[in-house]
């Protein structure tokens, strides 16, 4: 993953070393299963389904540094090399300070993240870091505004009300520009239960941004079974469709559905043109709600230039991911003269399935003569996705 020129300056410190006492497990939090992965892997994909940060560090318990890496470049796949895990201390505080000593040279904005908040949108995420990279000297947390009655206690005895219109409840990821943030981690004299905290102490200023209700921490049994019956109970089922036309381009090779067709015309485009891999991350990315290939990918960005398109449907996969949906199935359409699909249908139902980690159908037409297909000129595929989350 090359980063953007935001992302140049952007680095995400995870922090995951926590023991998770209030949530009662004997393996530390970040660690414990939520719907089938850790709650530290719930996290990343939030993380690298979002902004595309120029590091993601983890900091996690010093016994399972191994064990958070392999989650990590799990998640980051081709993104690896942006990961760096270190073990964490005693306090949250302190494993931030962890993470801040592991921060690259060339990074200039910071968001400190709870792995505990696992199911923190990726569009949270891009929120804050998009207000951070604004160049404000400012930090920006997250912030929902509180709704219950607040009363201040002595014991089981209330002794006064609390006005709650100036509350708010604040989430992580919290952003700050570096320098600021090293300079006020290196003058800090007490412990403080967020960042945000320990910056306003060193003089620094805080502002908020529209917080998310899924990015709640995961703290006790209660949030551990909320956050299941969203991921699980909470199933939506989610469609999409995706199609793409190339013209036939004599001069390169076919590859189709990431079959290569030897004796066949290819198709033109930017990339090695494979519109059954592109009708498929776009019917990805409909269901998904996250845009299409072009406004993902660029239809001319040069790190695409003659790629094989499974980079693409690697990248949307993650990005589906992140957003919090699994694939149920995936169904492809090709109309066209050429390739002739019935003898290798099997064997690109079954590759595309081991792409995309679901089952995937694919037939073919041709448009009885009529149109650019029936010309010859060129192919369309026509791609639906079925999500669930
Ligand atoms: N020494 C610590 C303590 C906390 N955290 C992280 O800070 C986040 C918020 O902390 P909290 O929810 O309190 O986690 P724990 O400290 O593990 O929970 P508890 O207080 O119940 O032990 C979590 O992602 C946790 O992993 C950390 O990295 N290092
Ligand atoms: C950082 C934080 O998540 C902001 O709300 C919160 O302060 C963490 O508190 P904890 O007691 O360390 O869970």
């Amino acid at each position: 993953m090359t980063p953007t020129p935001d992302a140049v300056r952007l680095a995400v410190v995870v922090v995951a070393a926590g023991g998770g006492t209030r949530l009662g497990r004997e393996e530390p939090k970040a660690f414990v299963q939520l719907h089938g992965a850790t709650i530290l892997e719930h996290a990343l994909r939030g993380v690298f389904a979002s902004v595309e940060p120029a590091q993601v560090i983890v900091v996690a318990p010093a016994a399972l540094l191994a064990r958070a890496r392999a989650i990590g470049e799990h998640v980051a796949g081709a993104a690896s090399e942006h990961l760096t895990v270190v073990a964490g201390g005693e306090t949250r505080q302190q494993s931030v300070v962890a993470g801040l000593a592991a921060l690259a040279e060339g990074v200039q904005a910071v968001l400190v993240h709870d792995a505990a908040r696992a199911l923190a949108p990726s569009a949270l995420i891009d929120r804050v870091a998009h207000a951070v990279l604004q160049g404000g000297e400012a930090g920006v947390i997250p912030a929902l505004p509180v709704i219950d009655t607040v009363k201040r206690v002595e014991g089981e005895r209330v002794v006064g009300a609390v006005d709650r219109s100036d509350l708010v409840h604040v989430q992580t990821p919290q952003g700050f520009p570096r320098a600021a943030l090293e300079a006020a981690y290196a003058a800090a004299t007490e412990d403080f239960t967020d960042d945000a905290a320990l910056f306003a102490a060193a003089g620094g200023a805080v502002v908020t941004v529209p917080g998310e209700p899924r990015a709640f921490k995961i703290t006790t049994p209660w949030d551990l079974n909320r956050a299941e019956q969203l991921l699980d109970g909470g199933s939506r089922i989610r469609t999409g469709v995706g199609v793409d036309v190339h013209r036939y381009d004599e001069a390169v090779p076919l590859w189709l559905g990431g079959v290569y067709f030897p004796d066949e015309p290819g198709l033109d485009g930017h990339s090695d043109g494979d519109a059954v891999i592109h009708a498929i991350c776009d019917a990805l990315l409909s269901a998904a709600g996250l845009g299409d290939l072009g406004s993902r990918f660029g239809s001319a960005d040069p790190r695409f230039a003659d790629a094989a398109s499974g980079i693409f449907l690697r990248e949307t996969l993650a990005l589906v991911a992140g957003a919090g949906f699994t694939v149920g199935n995936v169904a492809v359409q090709v109309v066209a003269n050429r390739p002739r699909l019935a003898a290798r249908r099997m064997e690109l139902e079954a590759h595309l399935g081991e792409l995309v980690g679901a089952p995937v159908s694919v037939a073919a037409t041709t448009s009885d003569g009529l149109g650019f297909t029936g010309r010859g000129e060129g192919l369309l595929a026509v791609a639906t996705a079925l999500l669930t989350r």
